[in-house]
């Protein structure tokens, strides 16, 4: 029933304006009107095509990513597009490409480690794509071990050169994003070798391929990695391997902000700190954190529509049958996650400010904020791309056997998404960066040296370690200020926990080894109270629109107590809450859950998404589910014919008992 909308009911429910809803999820009106214009620019273009992506072979894919890359560009310089017109641009097309890898690393890796000559340089050619470049960090032996990479750069002074070369297999470049095929240069990450000294990792650009004939250049063998999980999803990106048999680059191409190598071979360190080669790491954690609150959302949007069309039982007589959404274990399992994408949606929010904040501090050479923007970008990365893949899953299961159904769009959607819990730094490894950093700032305490940012609750520690929750009621589970006490209390003492059980060892590097399950315990809560407390920030803003306020008040206390209620044993073991002040919390969550239930598809209608970006026929807007699951099966090769290829070699024999008769 084509141009009926089947979840019209569904939207009359709701009890807040959807299109100031829009607003707050964009960020800003002006945020929602580009997004809203790219995403129909996009929706309307044929070359931006994806039902079919799945059915393509590797080489089919890759070409039509090519093509999808090519025609962006064309329409980015056609329409005059901006930086952030032509980036929405690129979200929407929504397939991964090199294109990422240039924009949202090689160019960042220039702009952040290069002095200002070689940003005049580089980005000129980068910036009209006269090169494509890609960030040659991880090796096949080392990934999360940056210090441990292999590659060599030594200093040679006869020539005033560099020599990248790559001594062992294991230091072969494996994984980059754009390198297999398409890369024309890269931001290698080698050692420093001068004066037969080695200073370490430094970046340098090396050029990879010839822009005359895309060959590879002397000496450089490259090639893709091979097939990823998941048909379609992430093989549209050429992962790639890369080998240099001492390659010759001149020695104005080590990126030289942070530290140089004078003409005569003399090492000149930097007076900031090392860790700023980094940076590009940092940046793109934050804006993994952004994307996040995208792919959950997605998901979230497929499984709340559907679960509003889907019916089973409670019938009598022949009546019409109950919504899946309304059974209390779909809710308990489904709107966890709608609020977790609005959660990570603010959280992402506070983290661009946060980078933006420490980026302008490091410029005016004020270094004191770096750690902790360290490691919230590590901590929430981890915390936030774990929760997305793990809810995309929940998402398709949700959506029971159609859930399965390649044109569900979330066995793509969850095949693309789930690397992030590995690139840009494996999330296990991500937490105990932040336990590190926790396990610091609970040495200080008493030293005079006052936490501050998102450590400042430590500060009260003398409190916190002692209160006892003083919820009565469900409702007080409603007070901003109970949650944010029983998730300091919780991480508070959890971070003092490890820390006491460390200070029983002699060796403390021995002790933090042996811990390493606990410290990434407590790392997570201490992550989640930032989530959790950024959340209630965003409700204190002057928030417009007709019961707007009132929507994300409701998610913003659904997502911090389904927490408490997943995580029940961290809060009662280290005596937060009592077990009446959990079973009441739960009674606070159900009642949460039938307050959201009436509005649950408009608050997904308020991520905005259109049919071509949700890519799912149990998503689309309209509801038409059933009719759409026929016609993507008719559009299945194998109906192509009704007696599959195949029939005459394989199955006429069985059925006709040949095999039989010939072996008898
Ligand atoms: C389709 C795409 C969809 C979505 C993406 C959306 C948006 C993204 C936009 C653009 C990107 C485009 C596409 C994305 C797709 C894929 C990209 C993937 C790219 C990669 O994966 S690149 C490779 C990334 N590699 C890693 O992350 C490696 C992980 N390891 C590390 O980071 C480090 O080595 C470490 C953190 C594990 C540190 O190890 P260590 O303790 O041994 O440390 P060091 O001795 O090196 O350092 C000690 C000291 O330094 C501090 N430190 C460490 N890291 C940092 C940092 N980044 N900044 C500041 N300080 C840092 C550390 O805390 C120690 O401090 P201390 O005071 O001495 O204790
Ligand atoms: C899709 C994709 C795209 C990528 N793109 C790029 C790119 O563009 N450029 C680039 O340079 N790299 C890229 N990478 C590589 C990526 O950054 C690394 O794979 C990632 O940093 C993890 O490192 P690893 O593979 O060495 O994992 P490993 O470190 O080998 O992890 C294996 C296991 O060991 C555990 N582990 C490791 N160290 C510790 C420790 N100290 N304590 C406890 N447990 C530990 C981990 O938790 C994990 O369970 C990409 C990877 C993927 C999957």
């Amino acid at each position: 029933m084509e141009g009926i909308d089947h979840l019209a009911d569904e939207r009359n429910k709701a009890e807040f304006d959807v299109e100031d809803m829009k607003i707050v999820w964009a960020g800003s009106r002006h945020a929602f009107e580009v997004s809203d214009r790219i995403a129909r620019l996009v929706a309307s273009d044929p070359v931006f095509e994806k039902s079919n992506r799945a059915r393509l072979s590797r080489k089919e894919l890759f070409k039509s990513t090519l093509r999808k890359c090519a025609h962006a560009f064309k329409r980015i310089i056609e329409l005059r597009l901006n930086e952030e017109e032509a980036g929405r641009l690129r979200h929407f097309i929504d397939q991964p490409a090199y294109v990422d890898l240039h924009w949202g690393m090689f160019v960042p890796a220039i702009k952040g480690q290069g002095t200002e000559e070689q940003q005049k340089k580089w980005l000129s050619l980068a910036n009209k794509m006269q090169i494509i470049g890609c960030y040659a960090q991880t090796e096949l032996g080392h990934g999360s071990n940056v210090q441990g990479l292999e590659t060599t750069a030594t200093f040679d002074p006869k020539t005033d050169e560099f020599v990248i070369h790559t001594p062992t297999q294991t230091a072969s470049k494996w994984w980059p994003g754009g390198l297999g095929k398409v890369s024309t240069h890269a931001v290698v990450y080698a050692r420093l070798i001068t004066n037969g000294k080695d200073y370490g990792i430094h970046g340098f650009i090396v050029q990879l391929r010839s822009l005359e004939d895309h060959s590879p250049l002397p000496n450089i063998t490259v090639g893709d990695i091979g097939t990823k999980m998941g048909n379609g999803a992430y093989n549209s990106m050429d992962n790639g391997f890369l080998m240099f048999d001492h390659v010759r680059i001149p020695r104005d191409q080590m990126l030289m902000r942070l530290s140089k190598v004078t003409r005569e071979g003399e090492y000149v360190p930097s007076d900031v700190p090392k860790q700023l080669v980094y940076g590009t790491m940092v940046y793109v954690r934050q804006t993994i954190v952004a994307d996040a609150s995208n792919a959950l959302s997605r998901a979230v949007c497929i499984a709340t529509r559907y679960s509003a069309v889907r019916r089973q039982f409670g019938a009598h007589n022949g009546g019409i049958e109950t919504q899946v959404i309304d059974y209390k274990t779909q809710q308990n399992r489904l709107f966890p996650l709608l609020a977790s994408a609005y959660a990570f949606r603010f959280v992402g929010e506070w983290l661009k400010w946060l980078y933006t904040d420490v980026t302008e501090r490091l410029a005016a050479s004020d270094f004191a904020t770096l750690p902790e923007a360290h490691a919230c970008t590590a901590g929430l990365k981890s915390l936030t791309t774990t929760a997305t893949a793990d809810g995309i899953e929940e998402c398709r299961k949700l959506c029971g056997g159609h859930g399965y159904l390649w044109c569900s769009g979330l066995p793509e959607l969850f095949a693309v998404y789930v690397p992030a819990c590995t690139y840009e730094g494996d999330n296990v490894v991500l937490q105990l960066q932040v336990a590190r950093f926790l396990m610091k700032t609970v040495a200080q305490l008493g030293s005079g040296k006052v936490p501050v940012g998102t450590t400042a609750y430590m500060g009260r520690a003398a409190h916190l370690l002692q209160c006892r929750s003083g919820v009565q009621k469900a409702e007080d589970w409603l007070n901003p200020d109970a949650v944010l006490e029983a998730f300091e209390a919780r991480a508070l003492r959890m971070a003092v926990t490890c820390a006491k059980n460390l200070s029983k060892f002699e060796n403390q590097e021995q002790g933090f080894q042996e811990l390493l399950a606990d410290l990434v315990e407590a790392a997570i809560a201490h992550c989640q109270l930032i989530v959790v407390s950024k959340f209630i920030a965003k409700l204190e803003q002057d928030i417009g629109g007709k019961g707007v306020k009132k929507q994300l008040n409701n998610l913003c206390y659904i997502y911090a107590l389904y927490l408490l209620h997943k995580h029940l044993g961290d809060f009662l073991s280290t005596n937060c809450i009592t077990p009446k002040q959990a079973s009441l919390a739960n009674d606070q969550l159900r009642s949460l859950y039938t307050q959201v239930r009436p509005n649950a598809v408009a608050l997904v209608d308020a991520f905005n998404y259109t049919d071509h970006y949700l890519n799912s026929v149990l998503g689309r807007y309209d509801g038409n589910v059933y009719p759409k699951l026929f016609e993507e099966a008719w559009k299945d090769p194998l109906n192509d014919s009704v007696v599959p290829d195949g029939y005459h070699e394989y199955l006429r024999p069985v059925l006709k008992q040949q095999l039989r008769t010939a072996r008898l």
